[in-house]
């Protein structure tokens, strides 16, 4: 397995900075674009592994898509022009892709096969089969479809009222494409609101969709009408320079044009409860998608308790705040947040050993961690474990770790986040 030695830094963060384009809407931009008669045009597309996993699988559906680095044009004759894929279809390590895929497959008049990776292969897809079983759909596989490689034969499907147990919006997206694609209405009603690019995106796409708080209503058999997306900077990759920002003394940057969706911020609630006075400045909208700066400076900062409706805000932030944890005044706490043990790894258990193997004093708990701040870092060697975002928490701890850090596996940063490591040199070399 690869392994980089990282060194400790005694120089800021500084300079302005662009991260790549929002996975959850590069993904989604694809997933529409392909359903959607006509030329779709992307800029800024996420280029990274688990977006070209749903390319990929349209493309294994005859859907003709030229992608060159962050551009991408999808021409689709639209769901009537889709095609059995001749051999299964690899979804890699990417979530996003099965939860909505499994969505989509399911209302098509044709059989699919889908698989992934080790760790894809053992998250839940009971989440998604259930409610999309009660829509009529035919799903089988390991632990009787809950588990990949899974076969699909599409059906037609019937509109459902559907109540998701978990606050989870792959799995409201996977029941709301499915209902685009069923007989009648669908109406998902959350207990907490999810990001809610899937609702955003359907109208850019001319496509028609009810949203009453946490209760949206579509109907099913839309035509959709391809258009141009461009996609936000990721929140979820500018976090880890943010943070980044905050632990480094002297640090001073802005994350340029980055999506701002209310949704997706709650790790920027947090940092600013936690005193960090960050500048948060929208720019422009895209669609029903906001846009803009945000500058931080390293700051001082103090433990807070994390939990209930700001969890699904910043679900895939909880590796870095966990890391910036160790470093404020206080006792963090974190709850309601078991939702993290179905990532790409059990990212309570991986975060608490990977920062105590460094040097920390983090409590894992049934649904959330209890961090002790002020902890010196030392270093060691510790791995990614195949979790891009581990990876990446990892390359930020070295920064303030007392000795070397030894980073098994970094590649898998390629998933969300391709230029990371020119991204941080870049920062560093100001
Ligand atoms: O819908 C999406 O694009 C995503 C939803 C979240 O997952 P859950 O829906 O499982 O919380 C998040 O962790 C993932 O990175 C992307
Ligand atoms: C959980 C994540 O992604 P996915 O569920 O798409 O694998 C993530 O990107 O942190």
């Amino acid at each position: 397995m690869k392994k980089i030695n990282l060194k400790p830094i005694d120089l800021p963060l500084t300079g302005d900075l662009s991260v790549p384009g929002d996975k959850s809407i590069s993904h989604r931009a694809i997933i529409f674009g392909s359903l959607a008669q006509g030329k779709t045009k992307i800029t800024r597309f996420l280029n990274g592994e688990d977006c070209l996993m749903t390319i990929k699988a349209f493309q294994a559906m005859g859907v003709k898509i030229d992608q060159q680095d962050d551009q991408v044009l999808v021409e689709s004759e639209g769901i009537a022009g889709l095609k059995e894929p001749l051999e299964p279809i690899y979804f890699g390590n990417s979530g996003t892709t099965a939860r909505l895929m499994l969505g989509v497959l399911a209302g098509l008049p044709f059989h699919t096969t889908i698989y992934g990776d080790l760790s894809l292969t053992k998250r839940p897809m009971d989440r998604v089969r259930d409610p999309l079983r009660e829509m009529g759909a035919k799903i089988d596989g390991r632990d009787d479809g809950n588990l990949l490689p899974i076969a699909v034969r599409g059906q037609s499907l019937s509109g459902i009222t559907f109540k998701p147990p978990m606050k989870s919006a792959q799995v409201k997206s996977g029941v709301l494409l499915a209902g685009l694609l069923a007989d009648g209405e669908t109406t998902v009603i959350e207990t907490t609101k999810t990001r809610d690019h899937t609702e955003n995106l359907l109208s850019a796409f001319g496509g028609s969709i009810n949203v009453d708080g946490n209760t949206i209503t579509l109907k099913g058999k839309q035509s959709l009408t391809g258009t141009e997306i461009e996609v936000p900077g990721d929140i979820s990759s500018a976090a880890f320079f943010i943070v980044g920002a905050l632990l480094v003394r002297g640090s001073h940057i802005t994350i340029k044009n980055v999506g701002l969706n209310p949704t997706r911020t709650g790790l920027l609630d947090v940092l600013n409860q936690m005193g960090a006075n960050l500048v948060i400045k929208e720019t422009k909208r895209v669609g029903k998608e906001a846009i803009g700066d945000i500058t931080v400076k390293y700051a001082e900062l103090n433990a807070v308790e994390v939990d209930g409706d700001v969890i699904p805000r910043m679900i895939d932030e909880f590796p870095i705040l966990a890391l910036l944890a160790t470093q404020v005044s206080g006792k963090t706490i974190i709850r309601d947040a078991e939702e993290l043990k179905h990532k790409e790894t059990d990212r309570i258990t991986a975060v608490v050993d990977i920062l105590n193997t460094l040097g920390a004093k983090v409590e894992g708990t049934d649904d959330g961690m209890i961090i002790e701040g002020k902890t010196p870092l030392i270093g060691g060697e510790v791995s990614s474990d195949g979790d891009h975002r581990l990876g990446m928490m990892i390359a930020i701890a070295s920064l303030i770790c007392q000795e070397k850090v030894t980073l098994v596996d970094p590649d898998v940063i390629n998933i969300s986040y391709p230029t990371f490591f020119d991204d941080l040199n870049m920062l560093q070399a100001k």
